[in-house]
């Protein structure tokens, strides 16, 4: 099916959802044996739309504005047609040495990614295609040094090309091909000078690709500037074609997201890896000193940690070595000056502070939801965010892999945040579960220490969730927690709460960046000698800010769910129904002998979680 979609832009593509299309194989898409090899490798058997849409075009030579969901496959769409016309073109003449293709990130995270998709892929092709990524903290010497030898492609964040281009480093003459990915991104990060410079640096004629999960007027304004009449892929996948995310949304009052969030990952009634995200980098550590308390482990993501540790914390989340990250997707309100501040701590040579900007513009204006308390986001317009409040994203088009939940601790503020947010899972086909805590308006208030701003605007922002996903055919459930059989775990919730003070939350961060910090310097050049190394560096040991009370640690039988017959929640990442389910007594009080079996200590161990045997069922309301 084909529809125009937008009047300026001829011809375009619209794949809508449903669309019962034959998709293209990677086999007939004409690449290089290498390249499918390396397909192979990665098990990438069939296309997803974005690709099946965007490489057959992108070979024929055309220009590519593709806008399709988190998750989709957008870095394969772009990196195999570039990668394809340098063995095209080198094997017209083997000595050929240009750098041929651009590739613009926001940020060093994406950067990496990004190149770690090209080393993979390019894995058959030997020396024919070597890529730089600018974004390596290294001095602009080793930078030239690198750029010297005239690699094929270069992965970068805007500023960092223009400053290469400037001292002449980098030479852009032979470009033929400009890849701006998360292009609805790279503007609003800061970037506007140099994307200014680089419209006029790159030749005429280059083949364009912007990327984006959203079309907004920063993609439009690129489009302006380096796109020649580029088709326009508009597209979102069927569910029903493997992927899927199951999306919930949970009322309760503030301090029950403490205790639900205790409940859920003391009893494992999620199953697999767990991003949380929530509103700001203090409630991370509060989160994380919180579960810390119960031996609950968990890697916080933020900003202000060094660049290295961020990177270091998703590769190792990816492999599988934590099961919980808890992110910040700071919508700050606490505003760009602490960006800038944490960027001078961990970019301190860098000059780039831009690639760590919180604040995430979107074009947006019925989307959003303004915290009444947002005082110094206010103060803070002439930074470009037009007096409104942004979700930035931390974790914005990181590939996140196999991630079985999201859970929206503190609901984002717009709705466009949420889809962000919920797209870290349900990657690439596969399915997941997206749990939202919304404090009702009514609740807001009452448990005043730990109250987050935004959660005043929760219902008015839920709202808005709804209505966005149900246009794009999604639904948001209500689910509902029995909460006399989460009480029992009242008690020791707030005992450990409690313990969870400003002064340690404060302690706690200040020591994290310290400790950060060290291994991100000092170890830098040790872990590139030793890579094999890096696993044995954790992220996520205790921070010890708070006192620890061995006892919370263990879940006694006495607390567990008296009745039996009544769980609590299940997970839902088999595309079972996530909810409330009931489960045999005979089954507890199996896993309850194994428990004593194995002494004290095991309560609440992994293989002998009642709670992991429950039917998973929904209750709507
Ligand atoms: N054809 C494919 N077959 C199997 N896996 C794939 C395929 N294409 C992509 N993937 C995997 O899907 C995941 C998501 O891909 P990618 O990061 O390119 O998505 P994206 O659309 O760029 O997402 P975002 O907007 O969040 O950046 C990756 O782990 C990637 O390896």
């Amino acid at each position: 099916m084909k529809r125009k979609l937008d009047a300026n832009d001829v011809p375009s593509t619209d794949a809508a959802e449903g669309e019962n299309e034959m998709r293209t194989t990677f086999e007939n898409l004409a690449l290089d044996p290498r390249l499918r090899q390396a397909l192979v490798k990665e098990n990438f058997s069939k296309p997803t739309l974005v690709q099946s849409k965007a490489i057959p075009l992108a070979l024929e030579g055309k220009d590519i504005l593709a806008r399709a969901k988190t998750g989709s496959g957008k870095t394969a769409a772009y990196v195999l047609p570039v990668l394809q016309s340098i063995l095209q073109r080198k094997s017209n003449d083997p000595s050929l040495k240009a750098t041929s293709a651009l590739i613009l990130v926001p940020t060093r995270e994406l950067s990496e990614q990004v190149q770690r998709v090209i080393v993979s892929f390019s894995s058959f092709c030997g020396k024919d295609i070597r890529s730089v990524n600018l974004t390596q903290k290294v001095s602009e010497s080793v930078q030239r040094a690198m750029l010297a030898d005239v690699p094929d492609i270069v992965i970068s964040t805007p500023a960092r090309v223009v400053s290469n281009v400037n001292n002449s480093a980098l030479s852009l003459d032979h470009l033929t091909q400009l890849v701006i990915d998360e292009a609805d991104l790279v503007l609003s990060y800061g970037y506007e000078d140099d994307i200014n410079a680089l419209a006029k640096a790159v030749p005429r004629g280059v083949q364009t690709f912007l990327m984006s999960a959203t079309l907004t007027s920063e993609v439009d304004t690129l489009k302006g500037l380096f796109c020649r009449n580029p088709v326009i892929l508009k597209l979102t996948e069927a569910e029903d074609e493997g992927g899927g995310i199951s999306q919930f949304a949970v009322r309760c009052a503030e301090d029950e997201k403490f205790l639900l969030t205790y409940v859920i990952f003391k009893l494992q009634l999620v199953k697999g890896k767990c991003i949380i995200f929530v509103g700001d980098i203090d409630r991370c550590y509060r989160l994380k000193l919180f579960l810390e308390q119960f031996g609950i482990k968990s890697c916080v993501l933020n900003s202000e940690l060094p660049a290295n540790s961020r990177i270091h914390v998703v590769q190792e989340f990816n492999k599988g070595v934590y099961d919980i990250i808890i992110a910040a997707d700071d919508q700050e309100v606490l505003g760009t000056k602490k960006i800038k501040k944490a960027s001078a701590i961990t970019d301190a040579d860098n000059n780039e502070n831009a690639e760590d900007a919180e604040a995430e513009l979107e074009e947006s204006s019925d989307d959003e939801v303004q915290p009444a308390e947002n005082t110094q986001a206010k103060s803070n317009k002439k930074q470009k965010l037009s007096g409104k409040q942004k979700d930035y994203g931390i974790s914005r088009g990181i590939d996140f892999q196999n991630v079985a939940c999201v859970l929206n601790f503190d609901l984002p503020t717009t709705s466009k945040s949420y889809t962000h947010r919920i797209g870290r899972t349900g990657r690439a086909g596969k399915t997941g579960m997206a749990l939202s805590f919304v404090v009702p308006k009514d609740e807001y208030g009452k448990h005043k220490p730990t109250s987050y701003p935004t959660a005043k605007h929760d219902e008015a922002v839920l709202a808005k969730i709804i209505k966005r996903q149900a246009k794009l055919g999604h639904e948001v459930k209500p689910y509902h927690f029995e909460m006399k059989q989460v009480e029992s775990f009242r008690y020791r919730m707030t005992d450990a709460l409690r313990a969870v003070t400003r002064l340690a939350i404060q302690e706690a961060r200040a020591r994290e960046i310290r400790q950060e910090l060290i291994k991100s310097e000092k170890l830098r050049r040790h872990f590139e000698e030793n890579p094999d190394e890096l696993r044995h560096l954790r992220h996520d040991g205790e921070i010890r800010a708070v006192r620890i009370q061995p006892h919370l640690k263990h879940v006694p039988d006495y607390l567990m769910p008296s009745k039996g017959k009544q769980g609590l929640m299940a997970e839902d990442s088999q595309r079972r129904h996530v909810g409330i389910g009931k489960t045999s007594e005979n089954r507890i009080r199996k896993a309850r002998e194994r428990n004593r079996a194995k002494g004290r200590k095991a309560g609440g161990g992994k293989k002998s979680d009642p709670l992991k045997t429950f039917n998973a069922k929904g209750r709507k309301k």
